[in-house]
């Protein structure tokens, strides 16, 4: 009997705190043959929004329902993929790869789940509250339901163990600090790392002679500083609470308003942790997190809006600059995720007034919407600025096969155009 062919496809979970994201893809030609979203999971109405591709037109079902947490997420994917016969009891599927958001100091490259890196990861649930426990659900419900699978972990803090100690350690008792582990341990780094890689490609250079920031504005945002490919620096730290303002999250603070608020304000621990987490921020500052929302209140006059979309701006054109000193030569600028993919008045007012850094913008080119990377700097600008999509997903899928079938072709990680 003839040998049946290596399986090819790849299985990649994103689970949010709130949301899981998926994609299924055949490896041999990074084609993605069905995707989709689970969103407000725990909620009273939650969504599953689910496109086959492979037909000749893309297939998209939508159901809704209260989806109680991310084991039944997974489950109702499951149930998905299998009514378009791609279930995950397919002998075709190669593996699982798992987007985990804090894999510590031990993690810094894709990884095979085992028991013990199980373990691991739900130790670190303190440091990525919000995002490692659902990683966790999302990685024991795939084991569950296909033990012989390889599933493999891609945290999103392996990019940044690069970084040298000045950027990683912060300036506090050291001894206290490698007791209890504290250091600045990033997070986005499967776009930083993707991201940076294709603005190489779009500036027509080797990746190992270009400098970039990249800033990944989400829901969660952060800034690195990428150096020939390697990331010398970024702004999320022990956790991803440090650094820009995000859609919930406050990004920088003063630590000694925690203490303040514990002392004086009457508010435990776990109260400011929930406010800093998740009441802070846009969110916090103008009653939305949408950057759309925002965007459309400050056009009609809306101050708190306006407020809310200025300190994020403030904040982005720091670490622009702060990552212009760090990287001494800059070639380009680039922005990625929700809202650095799609929203051009932040894109136009965080490089506004940045000339003397040999910044500037194309206003025509900022303003075309397109799913590609390109660049949308005038020809003249001593540094490029760019939109790149970013795709966590194909990056995982890519890391992931390269680890369980031993080809590594992750420079070449660019999607077929379907
Ligand atoms: N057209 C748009 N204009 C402005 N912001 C947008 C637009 N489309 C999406 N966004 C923003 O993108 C965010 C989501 O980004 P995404 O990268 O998908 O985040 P996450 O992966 O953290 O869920 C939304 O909160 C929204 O503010
Ligand atoms: C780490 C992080 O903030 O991730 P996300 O943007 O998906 O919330
Ligand atoms: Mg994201």
């Amino acid at each position: 009997m003839p040998d049946s062919p290596a399986p090819t496809r790849v299985l990649v979970l994103n689970s949010g705190s709130s949301s899981l994201k998926y994609q299924l893809l055949d490896m041999r030609d990074h084609r993605r043959l069905a995707q989709g979203l689970v969103e407000r999971i725990g909620e009273r109405t939650s969504t599953l929004s689910h496109t086959s591709l492979v037909g000749t037109e893309p297939a998209k079902r939508e159901r809704e329902g209260r989806i109680a947490d991310h084991e039944e997420a997974l489950n109702a994917v499951s149930e998905e993929l299998s009514a378009d016969g791609l279930g995950t009891d397919s002998p075709e599927l190669a593996a699982v790869g798992h987007r985990v958001v804090h894999g510590g100091k031990l993690f810094s490259r894709p990884t095979l789940v085992d028991d013990a890196v199980e373990r691991e990861i739900e130790r670190l649930i303190p440091v990525a509250p919000l995002h490692n426990p659902a990683n966790l659900t999302g990685i024991r419900t795939a084991r569950s339901l296909r033990p012989d699978l390889p599933q493999v972990a891609v945290f999103d803090t392996a990019f940044h163990t690069t970084m040298p100690e000045s950027a990683s350690r912060y300036a506090m008792d050291i001894a206290t600090a490698d007791e209890h582990r504290i250091r600045r341990y990033g997070a986005h780094g499967t776009s930083h790392a993707y991201v940076s890689r294709e603005a190489a490609k779009l500036l027509g250079r080797a990746e190992e002679d270009v400098n970039v920031i990249v800033l990944h504005l989400g829901n969660g945002a952060s800034a690195a500083a990428v150096r020939g490919g390697r990331c010398v620096d970024t702004s999320m730290g022990l956790t991803p609470l440090e650094g820009l303002v995000m859609g919930t999250r406050s990004g920088d603070i003063d630590p000694a308003v925690v203490f303040h608020l514990v002392r004086n304000a009457g508010m435990s621990p776990e109260d400011v942790d929930v406010l800093l987490n998740k009441k802070s921020g846009l969110l916090g500052l103008c009653g939305d997190n949408d950057m759309r929302e925002i965007i459309r209140r400050t056009g009609e006059g809306d101050e708190s809006a306006r407020l809310a979309f200025e300190i994020y701006i403030h904040r982005l054109k720091k670490y622009i600059g702060a990552y212009t000193a760090v990287l001494g030569r800059v070639d380009a600028v680039v922005f990625t995720a929700g809202v650095g993919e799609n929203a051009a008045p932040v894109r136009e007012a965080a490089i506004a007034g940045l000339e003397e850094m040999g910044l500037a913008l194309d206003g025509d080119l900022n303003a075309v919407r397109a799913d590609r990377a390109r660049l949308i700097s005038p020809e003249y600008a001593r540094v490029a600025v760019a939109v790149v999509p970013t795709d966590e997903e194909l990056e995982i899928a890519t890391q992931t096969y390269a680890l369980v079938s031993g080809v590594d072709d992750t420079s070449s990680a660019t999607r077929a155009d379907n």
